[in-house]
């Protein structure tokens, strides 16, 4: 976590070195198609985002729904060392019912926003210039007898006139708002555009120190982040953003983006944020859990391949200095460890660190040998596993590693129904078992059937079915970790067949768990000894 120890300035002045962050993640986020929460879900995020340290978490918009008010009003009763921030429109019963979900919060602050561009007044609104600034000041004064502290944000800033958007700052200032942000609604802006807005509203807004400027970008030409640390570098204070950079369309400035690109180029910004950033992967891992949306694998600070290297040169650089392709380590954002995946693209170096940990230590002669089986064994899988190179090393077929293999598998399922497995499994020892189950799919049910008929259920903890190439005759991938006696294993299954491809990949941990443990007697065996 970084503090602000050395600068005495107010937060709003640009000789501040501390910048606030300002969560949404649970309003402008969760008001996208797709990324709805309910009250628990949006309860459990909001403890995690206090424990991350965001400084003013927009918990809702009260007047839009009673499940939201009243999310608003929890989450606010509960939030200690945040400030619980709710949107109103400049409407009575909006800033009413924000007013009311906040009476419990140990600090308040109400978010009136106001379209101000042309196109909106014009449009959206039917007002002129004078009644979006009556309308705006009566709204924040009105807010200010309901909370702590006001926000006042001109809805479309980056596309108004610039001497009108600072006569509308100077109204909201003689008004009571002490924070003013200037969002890019439509995420129209560049870097070089938005930092020049924000120094002249910082040079010509009568602020006097008394309010502070924010910036709430959006990501439609993707340079949210680029353009809200632009804005930091304007004199801008307060960023406004979300986890996994969620939001209205294309989404919000990403939390974890801005905050780790403060932290990794301080020496270059010179400023910092009160964020924990070890809890940056928990959060975004517990909000793609909470709305159902996977984190694209090659997000950036949080995603499957941030810490993750698969082709041989970088791998080779990774093992002789990590400097070399990470600018940060995954520890910094509470991921365990960075991944050397072995796959088509890797060379020597990776594989044979990969066998030392395993135990396995070749000769260059031999090296030669179990280097060419991997790559083909590579082109094949897209992910090699440790008994894959176990068996490569100990020259087995690792395409044949047992003990259990697949050998009949059908599946029955109806619409809105339950679905029906019936699998069969042979074991290296001349086994053959069989086994049904039924599931909440097809998938389901088929895991079930290997897991109760071999008697070893391990707890499924991530599970993912990928397409790989175009058409409906793509293979699918399916990859899945489990834990087991508190150890994790990863396996994947390929298949045109998404349900063996998933059969295969809870087998291949099945048996991973049993060539790991060869005294592990599975339950089948027992049943099977006389
Ligand atoms: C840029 C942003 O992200 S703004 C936040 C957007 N978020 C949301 O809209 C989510 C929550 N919204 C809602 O649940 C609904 O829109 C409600 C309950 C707020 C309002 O619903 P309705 O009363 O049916 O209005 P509707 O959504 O159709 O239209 C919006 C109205 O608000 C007016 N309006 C829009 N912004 C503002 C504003 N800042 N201040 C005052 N009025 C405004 C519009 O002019 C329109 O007025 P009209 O009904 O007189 O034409
Ligand atoms: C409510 C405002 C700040 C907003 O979300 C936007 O303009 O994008
Ligand atoms: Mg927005």
């Amino acid at each position: 976590m970084t503090t602000d120890s050395s600068s005495t300035a107010p937060p709003g002045d640009v000789a501040s070195q501390q910048v606030r962050i300002f969560d949404t993640t649970l309003r402008d986020g969760e008001q996208a198609p797709g990324f709805s929460m309910n009250r628990q879900a949006k309860l459990r995020m909001a403890q995690m985002l206090e424990s991350l340290g965001v400084d003013v978490m927009e918990t809702g918009f009260p007047a839009a729904s009673p499940d939201d008010f009243a999310a608003v009003a929890e989450i606010s009763r509960q939030l200690r060392n945040t400030t619980a921030c709710a949107l109103a429109r400049c409407q009575a019963a909006d800033i009413e019912a924000a007013g009311r979900a906040l009476e419990g919060a140990h600090r308040s602050r109400i978010h009136v926003f106001l379209s101000t561009s042309p196109l909106h007044r014009e449009f959206k609104l039917g007002k002129s210039k004078s009644e979006v600034i009556d309308l705006a000041c009566s709204g924040i004064e009105r807010a200010l007898q309901y909370c702590d502290e006001v926000e006042f944000s001109a809805e479309d800033a980056l596309r108004t006139e610039p001497d009108y958007l600072i006569e509308v700052f100077n109204a909201a200032i003689a008004a009571g708002a002490s924070t003013l942000n200037a969002p890019d609604t439509v995420g129209f802006t560049t870097p070089a555009e938005v930092e020049a807005l924000f120094r002249q509203l910082y040079r010509e807004v009568r602020h006097q120190g008394r309010a502070i400027f924010s910036a709430h970008c959006h990501d439609d030409l993707g340079m949210a982040v680029a353009n809200s640390l632009a804005a930091v570098a304007g004199g801008a204070r307060q960023i406004e953003c979300t986890i996994n950079g969620i939001g209205e369309r294309a989404g919000n400035a990403s939390l974890e983006e801005v905050v780790m690109a403060l932290k990794v180029r301080s020496p270059l910004y010179g400023l910092q944020t009160r964020i924990d950033t070890r809890k940056l992967y928990p959060a975004s891992r517990l909000l793609s859990q909470l709305t159902g949306q996977s984190v694209p694998r090659n997000k950036a600070i949080v995603g499957e391949n941030a810490f993750a290297h698969e082709s041989g040169i970088h791998q080779h650089g990774m093992l002789k200095h990590r400097g070399t392709y990470e600018i940060m380590t995954p520890q910094d954002v509470g991921i365990a460890e960075t991944r050397l995946v072995l796959g088509k693209h890797s060379g020597r170096a990776a594989l044979r660190q990969r066998l030392q940990v395993l135990g396995q230590q070749p000769d260059e002669a031999a090296m030669e040998d179990i280097f060419s089986r991997f790559k083909a064994l590579a082109d094949r899988k897209s992910e090699v596993h440790d008994d894959d190179l176990i068996a490569l090393a100990l020259g087995q077929d690792p395409d044949a590693v047992g003990p259990w293999h697949l050998g009949r598998l059908s599946t029955h399922s109806d619409l809105g129904g339950r679905a029906r497995a019936t699998i069969g499994l042979h074991h290296d020892d001349g086994r053959q078992i069989s086994g049904e189950a039924q599931g909440d799919g097809p998938v389901d049910a088929a895991l079930k059937a290997i897991a109760d008929a071999i008697g070893l259920s391990p707890q499924l903890t991530e599970f993912q079915i990928r397409a790989v190439g175009a058409g409906s005759d793509a293979q699918g991938q399916a990859h899945l970790s489990v834990s087991h006696q508190g150890r994790h294993w990863r396996a994947s299954g390929v298949s045109t067949d998404v349900i063996e491809a998933a059969a295969q990949a809870l087998l291949s941990a099945i048996n991973r768990i049993q060539r790991s443990t060869p005294d592990q007697v599975d339950a089948a065996a027992r049943r099977a000894a006389p």
